[in-house]
Parts: C-alpha cells; structure tokens; sequence
C-alpha cells in the first residue's frame, strides 16, 4: 500500500462527500433545524475545495490553490457561524469575513507573487488551528448545561485538532515538491491520514451536538406550554409531587396557588383569540417578573388557569404571595395592538398538610379558587381546612 497524497486527497475527498450526502440527507429529515443548513452548506463547500486541491496540475492554479483554499477557509467560516448557531449566539460576518478575503488574497500572492509551498502549507495550517481553536472556544464558553456533554466532546475534538494542524505547519515539505503540494513528502502525508480520522471524528461530534439538542428540545416540548413557555399539567404534577414529597421529607412547608382569569370569554369574544392568547402571555410575563420565590414551579394548567407551587411557603406565605399577584395583575393592564385590556384573576390557595398528596392539594385550591369567583372574583381565596386553621389562630384574611 502506498499511501501518496494525491491517493489521501482522493480518500479525504470521497469521505467528504460521503459525510455531505449523509447531512444532506438527514438535513431533509430534520427540515426545522436551520443549523444543520448552515453545517451541511459548509461541509460541500470544503468538499468542493478539497476536490480542487486534488485537482492540481490539471486546473488553473487560480481554481486550485486560490479557489480551492478559499473553499475551505470559507467553509470554516461556514462551520462558525453554525456552531455559533447552535450555541444561541449570534455571530457577525465582519471579522470572520475580513479573515476569508485575507486569507484567500494571500494565497494568491502565494501562488503568483512569491510562490513559496512552505509558507502556504505554513499559514493554511494556522487558519486551520484559528478555526478549531474558535470553535472549542464557542462551545466550551456557551454550551449550556443541558447539552454540555456535546459540547465538551465536540470542542475536545476541535482541539484535538487544532494540535494535528499546528503540527502540520511545522512539518517540512520535500524539497523536491517545488510547488505542488502533491509532492510534498512522507511527512506530510502523515499528517493527511491523521487529518482523515480527525475528520471523521469531527462529522460524528456535529451529530452528537445535534441529537443532544434535539432530545433537549423534544424533552422540553414535553414539558412546556407551547404558548407560554411555562410547565405544562403532566409537567407540573410530576414536578409538583417531588417538590412536595422532599418538603414532606424535610418537614418543610409547602403551598399551592391556582388562578383563574377572570371573565377571559369575554376578551376572546371582544377582542378575537389571538389577543386573548396575548393576554395569557402578558400574564405569563407578570408571574415571572413579579414573583420571585425560590424553586417554584409556574404552570398553565389549562385553558386560563394556572397553578404556582410555593415550596418552603408557609400559608401567610402563600397568602402574600396571591395577594402580590392579584393586586399586580389588576393594575396592569395588557397592552396588545394598542389596546388596554383590563385583566384581573381569581385565586385559590392550600397548603399541604402531613400526608397530602399534591392531587388533593390541588383540588382544594382549586375549591378555593371557585369561592373566590361566586364571592365576585379579583380576590384570594383559601382551602376550607386552611380557612379554620387560620381563623382558630385569629387571623381573619379568610
Ligand atoms: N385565546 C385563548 N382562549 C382560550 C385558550 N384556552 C381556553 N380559552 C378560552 O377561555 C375561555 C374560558 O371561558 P370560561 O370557562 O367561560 O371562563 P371565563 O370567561 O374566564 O369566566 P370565569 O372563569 O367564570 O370568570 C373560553 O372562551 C375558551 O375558549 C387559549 O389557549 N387561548
């Protein structure tokens, strides 16, 4: 077996369409996920680089050395911004683009000004080792906690590369080689086998960063509102029955609200569904940034309905709490396409008592919420056993 570079460029070559036919083809499954557009763009556009660098000797050099490395640094580039992407960031074209038309104006002052194959291998090593660098840089910064292992896996893998590449510029080409890279020598050669498996690798830690993300979206589509972005009914008994049972562990309190909008037909009936929908969000917005208690847990739990699990809230907690929360949302009123909606909410709240579960926590603050309607809505209700307990300790709020 000899292994010549022009037979690894073929090897790396027919890797690099394999690699591009198979994103392509699961780009054509996985239609919503924009990254994988960005990622598969890249991933032909080195192939066509590579292709035209095999090509040497029997294309222009203008197509071969300049085309052809500008292929690949703006692949690179390519491969950036999708990584950047993923990660939720945006990236600006400027630097990025600025380095592609550097780089390729180099590479034809290279090739026609001071051709020199020493100082070409030498520098598109470097971009290479700048590239890899920024890409492990991205994911290790802005990998969030959820898909840190892809992240962390991908990113060992850039640096893994970013060591091959900078050993690459260091390796002295065949002083017979003239200018055609073709010729460069057994050591170089060496570092193409190892460039194929670092290639390889690289392919499978682009799929690793996408099934993560994909099982990190799916998990949350299941667990989440499509509306409001809060936990949806499944999510919030599951989630609600841990947190109850580790506070029953810790001899914790624990308490739940729901409410209910009141009169919300009628804005649907006035104002159309997309403005109710609004609504909904607007009171999304006012549950988080007006209540703030550790570790709770904000739910839609149907239609107009939400619940708040207080852990670690007592019942005059509790009570604070609804009460912040009913006086926030009468005074502000949803503002949707110019329109001032009043919105005001009735609520029901229980705390657990030893033994409760949180289905029966609910149901009772569900049977406060509905006397807080027939006693005229906009106010706070509290479950019957809490009422009695409350009213033996002389409090009168019930
Ligand atoms: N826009 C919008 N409306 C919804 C959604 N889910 C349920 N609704 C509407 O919410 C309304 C609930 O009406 P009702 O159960 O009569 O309650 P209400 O008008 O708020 O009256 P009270 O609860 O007695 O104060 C219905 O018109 C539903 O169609 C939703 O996701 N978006």
């Amino acid at each position: 077996m000899h292994l010549d570079i022009p037979t690894l460029t073929f090897v790396s070559l027919l890797m690099g369409i394999g690699a591009s036919i198979g994103f392509t083809s699961l780009m054509t499954v996985l239609r919503n996920q924009t990254v994988l557009r960005i990622w598969v763009a890249s991933l032909w556009i080195a192939t066509l680089g590579v292709l035209l660098i095999g090509l040497r000797n029997r294309i222009p050099d203008l197509l071969s050395i300049v085309v052809g490395n500008g292929a690949i640094v703006f692949s690179n580039a390519l491969m950036l911004k999708g990584i950047a992407k993923h990660l939720g960031q945006p990236m600006r074209w400027r630097w990025p683009g600025c380095f592609v038309l550097v780089y390729i104006g180099f590479s034809a002052w290279m090739t026609y000004v001071t051709p020199d194959l020493g100082m070409r291998l030498f520098i598109a090593s470097l971009q290479a080792v700048i590239f890899d660098l920024a890409y492990a840089y991205l994911l290790l910064r802005y990998g969030e906690p959820a898909i840190r292992t892809s992240c962390r896996i991908a990113a060992a893998i850039m640096l893994i590369n970013a060591v091959f590449f900078l050993m690459r510029a260091f390796m002295s080409v065949a002083y017979s080689a003239g200018q055609d890279i073709m010729l460069a020598g057994t050591p170089v050669a060496a570092t193409y086998v190892v460039g194929i498996l670092t290639g390889l690798a690289s392919y499978f830690a682009l799929l690793q960063l996408i099934t993560e993300r994909l099982m990190v979206d799916l998990s949350r589509a299941a667990h989440t509102d499509g509306l409001t972005g809060l936990l949806n009914r499944s999510a919030i008994v599951a989630e609600g029955r841990a947190s109850l049972a580790r506070c029953q562990q810790r001899g914790q309190p624990f308490t739940l609200l729901i409410f209910d909008l009141d009169h919300f037909k009628q804005i649907n009936d006035r104002w159309g569904h997309d403005v109710g929908d609004a609504v909904l969000r607007h009171v999304t917005t006012i549950l988080r940034s007006g209540i703030d208690w550790p570790h709770m847990l904000a739910s839609r739990y149907g239609g107009e309905e939400f619940v708040l699990a207080l852990p670690g809230a007592t019942l005059e907690q509790g009570m604070e709490v609804a009460e912040k929360l009913r006086y926030t949302l009468a005074h502000s009123h949803a503002r949707i396409d110019h329109q001032s909606i009043p919105v005001t909410a009735s609520i029901g709240v229980a705390v657990a008592r030893p033994g409760t579960r949180f289905e029966q926590l609910v149901r009772q603050a569900d049977e406060a919420m509905y006397r807080t309607k027939f006693d005229g809505r906009n106010g706070v209700s509290l479950a019957m056993a809490d009422s009695a307990h409350l009213a033996e300790a002389g409090d009168t709020r019930c």
